[in-house]
């Protein structure tokens, strides 16, 4: 059984918004990266699987339950950070925790208090007063204390601070050793490159792809700064058919993606003097698709 599934769900909000034929789904012990530019189809995917909003066509589950019919169970078993969090004001972060565990007939608060401790959150101010860091913490105590094992997470680290995004990639990290599923949106590159198995990008309300993280990470491409000899060197090189992206004096940058071995072989022809090399970054593919860009290497 799958942990997810989301299969030809649509929703249609007029002039070009909402999501479109979206299908995809997510495996036990998976940690899937939903990512997208601002107003793509991310939050509106995630209320569908949290049954706030009902799939008009296709239909979506989660562990074999209709996200539709069986909302409360759902939502009472789940883990969920919402993209915003809208929180009882006037209630202390304490009192949420302990409204939210009684929901969920949570009998021992050890884990909310582990949480606490890690997020160095304390828990006795009003809602009201805190900053939207202190809230996120809030909500990530809440999303992960009673140990559910399906969590679904809408930029659950926006407005935490670099060392505490650390901690928090520590525990999906953590949660994923543990069998948990996740289903995470983000736009935060690094969080997602250190954290997700596989990653769905979504654009314009439609899944523009669905790739293995790993597979990505291998196809990011390689740009190889060579600084030759002298400049009948560097015209020399550009008969040898390499795709170059930049010159400068004696200093010719090619970009490869596979054929790394030809070019060694080729440079072995030639004086070089240095060789020095950049990745692509996951942000920079991402880009290529956010842009519709990619051409599908
Ligand atoms: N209830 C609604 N009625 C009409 N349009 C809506 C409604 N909810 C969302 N939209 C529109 O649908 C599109 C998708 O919105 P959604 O909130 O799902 O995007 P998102 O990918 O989560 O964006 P962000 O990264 O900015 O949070 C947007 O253009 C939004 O304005």
């Amino acid at each position: 059984m799958k942990a997810i599934e989301i299969s030809h769900m649509t929703c249609d909000y007029g002039h070009g918004k909402g999501i479109f034929d979206i299908s995809f789904t997510i495996d036990e012990g998976e940690v899937f990266g939903f990512l997208g530019p601002n107003g793509a189809g991310k939050t509106t995917t995630i209320r569908h699987l949290l049954g706030f909003i009902f799939a008009k066509e296709g239909n979506c589950s989660i562990l074999g339950m209709d996200c539709g019919k069986q909302a409360a169970t759902i939502q009472k078993k789940l883990g969920y950070i919402p993209g915003e969090i809208n929180l009882w004001e006037e209630m202390s972060g304490m009192q949420f925790l302990k409204f939210m565990a009684k929901f969920r007939g949570m009998k021992d608060m050890g884990r909310c208090e582990e949480l606490m401790e890690r997020f160095e959150l304390d828990p006795s101010g009003r809602i009201k007063k805190m900053s939207k860091g202190m809230k996120q913490k809030v909500g990530i105590v809440a999303a992960f204390m009673h140990d559910p094992q399906i969590l679904i997470l809408d930029e659950p680290s926006s407005g935490l601070d670099p060392l505490m995004q650390n901690v928090f990639v520590d525990l999906i990290q953590e949660e994923k050793m543990k069998g948990k599923s996740i289903l995470m949106s983000s736009h935060m590159f690094e969080e997602v490159e250190r954290t997700c198995d596989r990653i769905g990008i979504i654009k314009d309300g439609h899944i523009v792809c669905v790739e293995d993280a790993q597979t990505l990470r291998q196809s990011k491409k390689r740009r190889y700064q060579i600084r030759f000899a002298n400049i009948n060197e560097v015209v020399r090189f550009q008969q040898e058919g390499f795709y170059i992206t930049a010159m400068h004096k004696h200093m010719v940058e090619v970009e490869i993606h596979k054929n790394l071995a030809k070019l060694i072989q080729t440079l072995s022809h030639y004086e070089v003097e240095d060789i020095d090399v950049t990745h692509q970054s996951l942000e920079e593919i991402f880009m290529q698709y956010y842009g519709g860009e990619h051409h599908g290497e």
